[in-house]
């Protein structure tokens, strides 16, 4: 490696060996598994259903290898970077904070982020951060000019004493101590804070809060008629570097407030309308070449962050077709063995670990740092960015009546109306996982990709704390994977074709992510309904079959828990992940499927519901405590629940039947396992349906329903199999 390189990338061989020897092992393994099914196969459903079951994780199994198959790590030389690339010459920065609904996102959520950033150690004129509030809320607003004021600050305070966390709620929860500056600046947080608080407990922004003629003017844009879905463009620049200065006199980063123009008649495209309205907006103000999204509950975490990013962008032998840098997303506030597998290191971690090795990662949506002109074309084409870049415009000052006029102008909703945007241009449309499908539309077109895997996470975010939040999320998700999967450019035909095949498996393992439910669900029956028969459908043991049988679940189990182990698991939160993983495939990814079938048929849409990112205090104490909260009466926790009955059953029929009728376990072994496996993994279930008296227990009437439709289950298969 050369002395003043900015970044490395080595190939880890070891690994690489490992997995393809035992990926290519596995494989015959497979082979012979089929080759049983056909000795064995009869007519009857649970040879068809086990045939149709393991062809499917066949699949998944056969399109995940992919992400083993070149494993690399990558290290960046932050420190090299002043050496080589004048701090002048660093590329100014356009940071977008997306937010839509105050009282799912607390607006103290977004300004400690957008503080988080607007902190970075950076040249401070070269950073401007956006705020896109798709809620059109006055209280963001107001949270925004707080956060303003604050920054004046707070900013100083954290380049002159090298504060190393700078999102002040994190800092103050961490630090304390006595200094008068500390308790100065503390002051100053917990005003802004009970400010903001107190506006949002109306809902109403109070008289007395209004300083200043500039500020209820904003206020009176926030006529009668206004709503959430139906409102004019409003930009507001908060903080501007052209003019306002810190309190220490030294410039500051540009603050803006964008909320689009909405209305009832016209698609908004969600998140993904929301990026690109900031899109052309931060172009008619900043036009920076470089871009961060982020999502309102993702504070930065590390201010050395755009260097570390430089330090890609900036080597002249990556950056012409490099598209963007992805972070991992990373999370606080995780419970200690994460019971709801949130952490979701394999979406997040492993995964895009693999792709970086095959031409990059995949984006997901929030601490991603863009080349703006990826989103304008493929690396060849010469459609530049910016038609203001060249023109007078520049000179003008963002906050001058011409550029808002503009700014405004372009954030109308009917700006995109036969254009290219969201198809061609910009982060692209059509799917609730804008983020996987623009990113893999940019490695189609020739892009390339990074994947920043830091040893400190570069960003923190929220996740969701309570099951039923941690359904409806994954529901989303894997209704957008449908979206793509069913696409014109769909990576099964359209993105084998761009990609190779070895490239393109990743994105089609990922929005086949909703079929697990096929061989999870009849996994979860049919062994154990057939069981309650006294019908065999596993080879016996010591059958030298039951070994192959053996190999392949535990080949399976033991692959993952070692990549899991690899990227910081713990055992415990690996068990809660693999049960996470049962639970979603039995009931969001069962749903999605459902919902993206009606849609088809014309008799549903659906829409991009938020997040909660509030909790009670309650959901906090139990989810600190790990126990599930099931107290909403959701329909997802139905096929939780009716499996857990029915693997409970076959369980104990079949202890039973070996304890009280002395019959061998032979034939029956596999079958008794698989399910006492799943009883093992459902003892939350059972314990939230029958022992316990919190709020958090399951509803009788879900527990009622799922017992009788288990039964209803169990007694249409014996009617079907005798
Ligand atoms: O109409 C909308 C809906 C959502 N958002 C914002 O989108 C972000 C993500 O929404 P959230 O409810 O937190 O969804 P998550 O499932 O947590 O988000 C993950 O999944 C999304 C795709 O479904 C990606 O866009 C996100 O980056 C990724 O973090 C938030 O900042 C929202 O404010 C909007 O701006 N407009
Ligand atoms: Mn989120």
């Amino acid at each position: 490696m050369e002395e003043s390189s900015l970044n490395s990338l080595q190939i880890m061989h070891g690994r690489k060996l490992f997995n393809r020897v035992f990926a290519a092992i596995y494989a015959f393994a497979i082979i012979a598994l089929f080759y049983h099914h056909a000795l064995t196969l009869t007519l009857s459903i649970p040879s068809i259903f086990m045939l149709i079951s393991d062809f499917i994780l066949a699949l998944m199994w056969f399109t995940s290898q992919s992400f083993f198959m070149n494993p690399i790590t990558r290290q960046e030389f932050p420190e090299n970077l002043e050496k080589l690339v004048n701090k002048k010459d660093f590329p100014a920065i356009d940071i977008f904070i997306c937010t839509a609904d105050p009282f799912k996102e607390p607006p103290l959520t977004t300004v400690n982020t957008a503080l988080s950033v607007l902190a970075y150690d950076y040249p401070m004129e070269k950073i401007s951060v956006y705020v896109s509030d798709d809620g059109g809320s006055k209280l963001i607003l107001f949270a925004l000019m707080e956060a303003a004021k604050f920054a004046r600050n707070w900013l100083p305070y954290c380049r002159e004493n090298k504060i190393e966390q700078r999102c002040p709620e994190e800092y103050f929860r961490r630090n304390h101590t006595t200094t008068s500056q500390f308790q100065i600046i503390e002051n100053l947080y917990e005003d802004m804070k009970m400010r903001i608080e107190n506006v949002v407990e109306r809902g109403e922004v109070l008289e007395e809060y209004i300083t200043d003629p500039q500020q209820r003017e904003a206020f009176n844009k926030w006529t009668k008629g206004f709503t959430p879905n139906d409102h004019p463009a409003i930009i507001q620049v908060l903080l501007e570097s052209d003019k306002d200065k810190d309190i220490k006199g030294y410039s500051i980063p540009n603050l803006i407030y964008v909320s689009r123009e909405k209305s009832t008649t016209s698609l908004h495209h969600f998140k993904a309308g929301a990026l690109n309205a900031l899109l052309r907006v931060s172009e008619a103000m900043t036009n920076a070449p470089l871009l961060l999204t982020l999502d309102c509950d993702m504070y930065s975490n590390d201010p050395q962050t755009p260097h570390r990013v430089l330090c890609y962008f900036c080597d002249p032998s990556i950056k012409c077709k490099l598209a963007y840098v992805q972070f991992p997303q990373r999370y606080h506030g995780l419970n200690e063995d994460d019971i709801y597998g949130g952490d979701n290191v394999r979406t997040f971690r492993i995964s895009p670990a693999g792709l970086d090795g095959l031409g990059g990662p995949d984006n997901c949506g929030t601490g991603c740092f863009f080349n703006r002109r990826a989103l304008f074309g493929s690396p060849s084409s010469v459609t530049s960015v910016g038609h203001s870049e060249d023109s007078h415009i520049r000179d003008m000052a963002i906050s001058s009546v011409s550029i808002v006029e503009l700014a405004c102008h372009v954030a109308s909703c009917n700006y995109e109306y036969n254009t290219d945007w969201g198809t061609k241009t910009g982060i692209r449309y059509g799917t609730l996982v804008e983020d996987i499908y623009t990113g893999y539309m940019m490695h189609c077109e020739g892009w390339d990709s990074i994947f920043c895997n830091t040893e400190r996470p570069a960003f923190l975010g929220e996740v969701p704390i309570n099951l039923n939040d941690v359904l409806s999320q994954v529901k989303r998700w894997s209704f957008g994977h449908l979206e793509v999967l069913s696409c014109k450019y769909s990576p099964l035909t359209f993105g084998t074709k761009a990609l190779g095949i070895l490239r393109a498996n990743c994105y089609i393992h990922y929005v086949l992510w909703p079929i697990w439910c096929i061989p999870v669900t009849l996994y979860a029956c049919i062994p154990q309904l057939s069981l309650l028969n006294n019908i065999s459908i596993f080879p016996k043991v010591f059958d030298p079959w039951f070994f192959l049988y053996v190999f392949l679940f535990f080949g399976a189990y033991v692959h993952d828990f070692v990549q899991f182990i690899l990227f910081k698991g713990t055992i415990k939160r690996y068990w809660n992940d693999q049960r996470m993983w049962y639970v979603k495939a039995l009931s969001p990814f069962l749903f999605s499927s459902i919902e993206c079938l009606t849609k088809k048929l014309g008799i549903t849409t659906k829409g991009f519901n938020v997040t909660n990112k509030i909790a009670g205090q309650d959901e906090r104490k139990m989810y600190d405590q790990s126990v599930f909260t099931f107290e909403i009466p959701s329909p997802m926790f139905v096929p939780l629940a009716m499996v857990s009955i029915i693997n409970m059953i076959a369980f104990l029929r079949g202890i039973m039947a070996i304890i009280l009728r002395m019959e061998s376990l032979d034939e029956f072994f596999i079958q008794l396992f698989v399910a006492g496996f799943a009883v093992v993994n459902c003892l939350p279930i059972y314990e939230a349906m029958l022992l316990r008296s919190d709020h958090g227990r399951m509803p009788k009437r879900i527990v009622i329903s799922s017992a009788v439709l288990a039964g209803v289950l169990c007694v249409a298969f014996s009617l079907i199999v005798n």
